[in-house]
């Protein structure tokens, strides 16, 4: 029964995968629940799964009919929600309006790489337009958006994509910063000139006068499944920088670096209220994490965090293999999109598609940040000078763990 539809429209495999990226026809597991679910079960599982942003259910906002419109003729899935703050007697709310954009590459990766990079730049510009149109304030691209994520082949051709700072894609991008006084944050392939041509995995951060404000370079580069991204670029050499731009502080934690949640605090500690996540990650590898990992990091840290998955399956010229025995192939697999926001009192947005592109919009009040910090603590409780003795220890070559032997162990020598 390969390829059979489901009673809700989506294309399944034998034993039930969907091979059109669907959960059984829907666009996304919240999808599904909601339309099998009473809705008074509904209400009170979305609770459970989304959590309570001021004790309330997450609001949702009205978009206008021009972006709405945009998202129905390019057919990208368009979803915004309002994570409130308490309100303060002495502060005025801080009011951001944020987006998160997930898509799928548009040409065959066989297509001349110019030709590629331009067709993606041409499907983002509607969805960029209905992020202006629906006056958001930051903008945040996916991991590498400008080209396939194509560090699963470890051909070197590929390297071709690489741009300086202030290349093609960041001059692109400066149009719509400028022309919707908006900040953007670019994830590219960077090439840097200055420093022998090397390449980084680099976000761009565009200000919303048009100027680069600053990059960040992925800090934590992955030897996992097919991402063989260290045969392209090492691991960055940027810190942890925050970017405080008009709308609020800022950081981007590239892909990978979600996993470490050391790298998640290093942003929480040089003050970031927002941080991004732009991802390429596939579905067998990490999709069970993918919920958990930015959301805790919110938690923890006491500042929002958008999380962007790319779209789709990318297909390459030449089979590769993953060095686990199985048979080479020539796809990553699927990239499950699910991009959505997390907030520092454990509340989240519902994911976007599963399998379509995608802009979520999301208002957020940033005095949240400050009211958890205030009411769990987290940074007046943690124990900083315990972990940084624990850490110059552990950084010694003669490093013994501290372990504590109950003696009526019998121990064997290892
Ligand atoms: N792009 C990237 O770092 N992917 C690694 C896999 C993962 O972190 O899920």
């Amino acid at each position: 029964m390969a390829g059979d539809r489901n009673e809700n429209g989506g294309v399944e495999e034998e034993g039930g995968n969907a091979r059109d990226g669907s959960i059984r026809g829907f666009e996304s597991l919240y999808h599904l629940l909601g339309a099998s679910l009473k809705p008074e079960t509904f209400q009170e599982v979305s609770r459970w799964i989304l959590g309570l942003n001021c004790g309330k259910a997450l609001g949702s906002i009205q978009l206008p009919d021009s972006a709405t419109v945009l998202s129905s003729k390019h057919d990208f899935d368009f979803q915004a929600f309002c994570f409130e703050a308490s309100k303060e007697s002495l502060r005025q709310p801080r009011l951001v309006r944020v987006g998160l954009i997930q898509n799928s590459i548009e040409l065959p990766t066989t297509s001349p790489f110019l030709d590629q990079k331009r067709a993606i730049m041409q499907k983002l510009k509607p969805m960029i337009d209905a992020a202006g149109a629906s006056g958001v304030n930051i903008l945040c691209l996916q991991e590498a958006w400008m080209m396939p994520f194509a560090f699963c082949t470890r051909e070197k051709s590929w390297c071709e994509f690489a741009e300086p700072i202030d290349g093609e894609t960041t001059q692109f991008l400066q149009d719509f910063a400028r022309k919707y006084n908006m900040v953007i944050v670019s994830p590219i392939l960077e090439r840097d000139l200055n420093h022998g041509e090397t390449i980084w995995n680099t976000a761009v951060i565009i200000g919303n006068h048009g100027n680069i404000i600053g990059k960040h370079r992925k800090n934590h580069i992955p030897r996992v499944g097919d991402f063989n991204e260290s045969t392209y670029y090492m691991e960055g050499n940027t810190g942890h920088p925050v970017f405080e731009t008009a709308f609020g502080k800022i950081a981007v934690n590239i892909c990978y670096g979600r996993h470490h949640p050391l790298n998640w605090l290093a942003f929480g500690l040089n003050g970031a209220e927002i941080v991004f996540n732009p991802s390429a990650t596939v579905g067998e590898l990490s999709e069970p994490m993918w919920p958990i990992e930015a959301r805790n990091a919110a938690i923890a840290n006491s500042y929002f965090v958008g999380s962007i998955n790319r779209v789709g399956t990318e297909s390459f010229p030449n089979p590769f293999t993953s060095g686990d025995g199985k048979p080479q192939h020539a796809d990553f697999g699927l990239f499950y999109g699910s991009s959505y926001f997390s907030a520092p009192d454990a509340s989240c947005s519902p994911s976007l598609s599963r399998y379509r592109d995608g802009l979520i919009i999301s208002d957020m009040d940033l005095n949240l940040c400050r009211q958890l910090k205030d009411k769990w603590g987290f940074r007046m409780t943690a124990r900083y000078e315990l972990y940084a003795e624990l850490f110059s220890e552990y950084l010694k070559p003669d490093f013994k763990p501290q372990v504590v032997v109950d003696p009526c162990l019998q121990k064997t020598p290892s």
